[in-house]
């Protein structure tokens, strides 16, 4: 059985899986990344590890147990941990990665859980940045078709549906890679939210669940804005680069850890991307 088990994207985080960016190299695999090697060169390893090594030292700052993947030369975004496993209250899912580029990324997921799953994903696709946990009896999938489609996200709502959830899924452009570069949680009663893009009914959907938006402008949410990580106890990681937004979440009450991230960004994914959440205590 797996020692493993997450009930909401806000609980007390414990014990957080990273990957370092050792292979990281920006390939174009999504929309951010694609207008970013329009115009720059690729980030030195120094820089790379500089940076993940603010992210790894805010979530030991938050008291979070940090585990780590070994990185592979052929796979150059394991950084991300978010997406090739989610962690549900009945222990892992190995989720079903869309791109060719990042398939691989499986195998040290299964060697790094010893191959304890609670499910598998077999239907079309899916992505752990399309999935969140929001709190105990309820979940959204985000269903793009371009790296989860339906077949994925119904496979795994039919899961929690079984054990008595509530999930909702959500359809949005591909444009935007994953849900969680329109939306994350920050509290148990407060997201971010690109409310330009979202779907009214969606942000409708979440006050009747009594989550509240912080409005993230469509600009600040393609340089990954809304891609925090809940670390629980009005704590949250934020990147360095979302200066307005971090303001705002502090005039939350909020204690924004902010790690400098922009080489990551500016690939398509933030602090909730670049961490996969093993335990969180509710
Ligand atoms: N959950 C996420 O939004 N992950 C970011 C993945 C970015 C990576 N460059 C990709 O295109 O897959």
């Amino acid at each position: 059985m797996s020692p493993w088990s997450v009930s909401s994207e806000t609980g007390v985080l414990t014990d957080v899986l990273v990957c370092p960016p050792d292979h990281y190299r920006w390939i174009p695999t999504n929309s951010i990344v694609r207008r970013t090697l329009a115009g720059a060169q690729q980030p030195s390893a120094m820089a790379l590890a500089a940076q993940h090594g603010e992210l790894v030292a805010a979530l030991r700052e938050g008291g979070a147990r940090v585990h780590v993947l070994p990185p592979e030369p052929h796979l150059p975004y394991m950084a991300y941990t978010r997406d090739s496993v989610v962690v549900t209250p009945w222990g892992p899912v190995l989720c079903q990665l869309e791109r060719p580029q990042r398939r691989g990324e499986y195998a040290a997921l299964i060697d790094f859980h010893d191959g304890c799953f609670w499910r598998k994903s077999s239907a079309g696709t899916l992505e752990g940045g399309d999935i969140h946990i929001l709190k105990p009896g309820v979940a959204c999938v985000g269903a793009s078709g371009g790296r989860t489609d339906l077949a994925g996200a119904e496979q795994f709502a039919s899961w929690l549906r079984a054990e008595g959830w509530e999930v909702r899924i959500e359809s949005f452009d591909e444009h935007f890679l994953h849900l969680d570069v329109l939306f994350c949680l920050a509290a148990p009663d407060l997201a971010v939210a690109c409310l330009d893009v979202l779907d009214p009914d969606f942000v409708v959907w979440l006050t009747g669940h009594g989550i509240r938006c912080i409005d993230v402008p469509y600009r600040e949410a393609m340089t990954l804005g809304c891609n925090i990580i809940a670390l629980g106890a009005g704590r949250v990681v934020s990147a360095r680069g979302s200066a307005r937004l971090n303001a705002a979440l502090r005039a939350e009450g909020l204690t924004v850890l902010d790690p400098e991230l922009s080489l990551f960004t500016a690939g398509g994914g933030g602090p909730h991307c670049l961490t996969c959440p093993l335990q969180r205590e509710e």
